[in-house]
C-alpha cells in the first residue's frame, strides 16, 4: 500500500518554507518531501520534523547555481569536485533528517559539451554518489524530466533512465517516476509503469496541463491510483504540484480516492 508525501516546495507555498512543515501536520500529513532545503539549517528543519512528528522522505542534491541556470551539476566533466562536495552536504542532511531517498539531478547540457561525455560523467558521477549513499543505507534516484519545463535537461526519457540503471548495476540506484512529467514526455502511463516498475523507488503526481492538483487536467488518477494499489507499489507517492487555489482547499481528489480504498489512514499515509 503506498503512502502519500507532502512537497513542501509546491505545496503550502503561500506560507515561507519553514512554516510549510506546520501546515502539513494541521492538514494531517505524515510525510513529507522538498526539492532543496540547503538555505535553511538543517537543525532548524530537523526540529520541525521532530516536534511534528513528521518523516522526510525525499529531497535533492544541491543543484549548483540555480539563478545562473544550473539544473544539476552531474554532467560535467570540469565540475567534478563541486559534484563531491553536493553529495557531501546532500548526506550531511540526510543523516541529520532521517531521510531514506535522494535525488540527483543530471544538468543541462551546454553547445559546447558533447553527449558522449556528458553521459559518460554522469554515469561515473552516479556511481560515486550511489556508492556513498550505500554506505549510509539511503536510495539515489535520477527522473526523466519533460523537455517543455526544462529544455536542454540530459534525462528527459524513461528510457535514458531504465538504460542507465540496467547499465550500472548499482543496486541503491532506482527511477523517480513522475506521472506529471511522464504523461508531457510520452504518455502511456500505466504500460510504461508497469514495464519498469522494479526499477522505481518514489513517485510522483500532478495533473496536465498547470502541474496542478490532480483532476484539474487530463490525467485520469483514480485509476493510476488503482492501479498502483493493484501493481503493489508500496513506496511514497510525492504531491509535487503547485495548487490550484489555497494548498489546503487543493485535497477533495483525496477524500474521493480514500472513498475507493478500504484502509484510509494506511493508504492516505496522512493519518487525518
Ligand atoms: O521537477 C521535478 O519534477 C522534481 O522532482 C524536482 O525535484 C526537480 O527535479
Ligand atoms: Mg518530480
Amino acid at each position: 500500500m503506498f503512502k502519500f508525501s507532502a512537497n513542501l516546495t509546491t505545496l503550502f507555498n503561500e506560507a515561507p518554507f519553514m512554516d510549510r512543515f506546520g501546515l502539513a501536520q494541521q492538514a494531517g500529513f505524515r510525510h513529507v518531501e522538498f526539492q532543496f532545503p540547503y538555505e535553511f539549517p538543517v537543525d532548524s528543519i530537523k526540529r520541525e520534523i521532530e516536534s511534528r512528528n513528521l518523516d522526510v522522505v525525499l529531497f535533492n542534491f544541491p543543484p549548483g547555481d540555480w539563478k545562473k541556470g544550473d539544473r544539476g551539476i552531474a554532467v560535467f566533466p570540469d565540475r567534478r569536485q563541486e559534484f563531491y562536495e553536493s553529495v557531501d552536504e546532500a548526506i550531511r542532511y540526510a543523516l541529520a533528517l532521517d531521510c531514506p531517498s535522494l535525488h540527483c539531478m543530471a544538468g543541462v547540457r551546454p553547445d559546447g559539451l558533447q553527449a558522449e561525455e556528458a553521459w559518460k560523467v554522469f554515469r561515473e558521477n552516479l556511481s560515486y554518489a550511489a556508492g556513498r549513499l550505500a554506505n549510509h543505507g539511503i536510495t539515489l534516484l535520477i527522473e526523466p524530466l519533460n523537455p517543455y519545463d526544462m529544455a536542454g535537461y540530459m534525462l528527459s526519457s524513461l528510457d535514458q533512465a531504465v538504460q542507465l540503471v540496467n547499465e550500472l548495476k548499482l543496486p541503491n540506484l532506482k527511477i523517480q517516476f513522475d506521472f506529471y512529467h511522464m504523461q508531457r514526455i510520452q504518455g502511456e502511463l500505466l504500460a510504461s509503469f508497469s514495464r519498469v516498475k522494479e526499477l522505481i523507488g518514489h513517485v510522483q503526481i500532478a495533473d496536465n496541463p498547470g502541474r496542478h492538483q490532480p483532476g484539474t487536467g487530463e490525467i485520469h488518477y483514480s485509476n493510476i491510483f488503482r492501479f498502483l494499489e493493484e501493481s503493489g507499489y508500496s513506496g511514497f507517492v510525492g504531491l509535487e504540484y503547485f495548487p490550484l487555489g489555497k494548498t489546503i482547499d487543493s485535497f477533495d481528489w483525496m477524500q474521493a480516492h480514500s472513498r475507493d480504498c478500504r484502509n484510509e489512514t494506511e493508504t492516505r499515509g496522512v493519518g487525518r
